[in-house]
């Protein structure tokens, strides 16, 4: 059975660096990558946008996107968004030998110890980090290291092979984007650059979005 991949975020909103991930895990793994949208991000405060623009937006950049999808099911569970219900939703809908992947930015990784359940997080999905600038995957938290310890696979088959409980760090170009810069610039009024792609942007003016006050 093939792998699936499972990019969680709360995209507020989706930028440059998050499909440079996204694209980055479809190519290296030869599967789609099925972005979900958390509705109550835990761990953090509320969004800028609600969740059914933030899921719109998400839409857009990937229109024309060949292996990139939205899964909204987070937009249909009340409470917060843990992933570890989404994950044991995924499993049960997929079966237990099928290969399921949560691909995370390493910033996100750091601080998986401080997840809902997170004991049974492996058991239930790999993990495929992307390098973050500013963020390493080595000398981590000790917990983490401890949980990793022999988990770590060299080779993206390795992923294919099992249905969960194995690491894999995913290479790229690190992109300096990031949504809190975003939101600062948005609500600024300053430009945007290339981080924003041009329909993303263009519904974020039409809906009046990240506007100051
Ligand atoms: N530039 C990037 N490089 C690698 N991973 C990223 C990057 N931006 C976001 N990610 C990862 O994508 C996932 C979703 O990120 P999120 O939607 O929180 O974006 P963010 O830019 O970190 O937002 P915010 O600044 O609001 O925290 C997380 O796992 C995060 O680590
Ligand atoms: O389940 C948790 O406890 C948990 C805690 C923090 C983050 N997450 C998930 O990790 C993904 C990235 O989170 P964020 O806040 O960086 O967008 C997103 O899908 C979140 O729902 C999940």
């Amino acid at each position: 059975m093939s792998l699936r991949i499972l990019y969680g975020g709360t995209f507020d909103p989706v930028h440059a660096g998050h499909l440079a991930v996204a694209r980055a895990a479809r190519d290296t793994f030869g599967v789609p990558v099925h972005l979900l949208p958390a509705a109550d991000p835990p761990h953090r405060g509320a969004p800028g946008a609600s969740a059914r623009d933030r899921a719109d937006l998400l839409a857009l950049a990937l229109a024309g996107e060949p292996g990139l999808a939205v899964d909204e099911r987070e937009l249909h569970r009340p409470g917060p968004s843990w992933t570890v219900d989404t994950l044991r939703e995924l499993r049960a809908e997929a079966g237990p030998e099928t290969p399921l992947a949560w691909l995370l930015g390493a910033d996100a990784f750091r601080g998986l110890p401080s997840w809902h359940e997170w004991p049974a997080l492996a058991g239930l999905a790999h993990f495929i980090v992307a390098v973050r600038p500013g963020h390493e995957t080595e000398n981590l938290p000790a917990a983490l290291e401890a949980a990793c310890t022999g988990r770590w696979a060299d080779s993206p088959l390795a992923l294919a092979a099992a249905p969960a409980g194995r690491l894999f760090r995913l290479r790229l170009p690190p992109h300096p984007a990031s949504a809190t810069e975003l939101r600062r610039r948005l609500a600024a009024g300053e430009a945007t650059g290339d981080w924003l792609a041009p329909a993303v942007a263009d519904e974020i003016a039409r809906r009046g979005l990240y506007r100051a006050g």
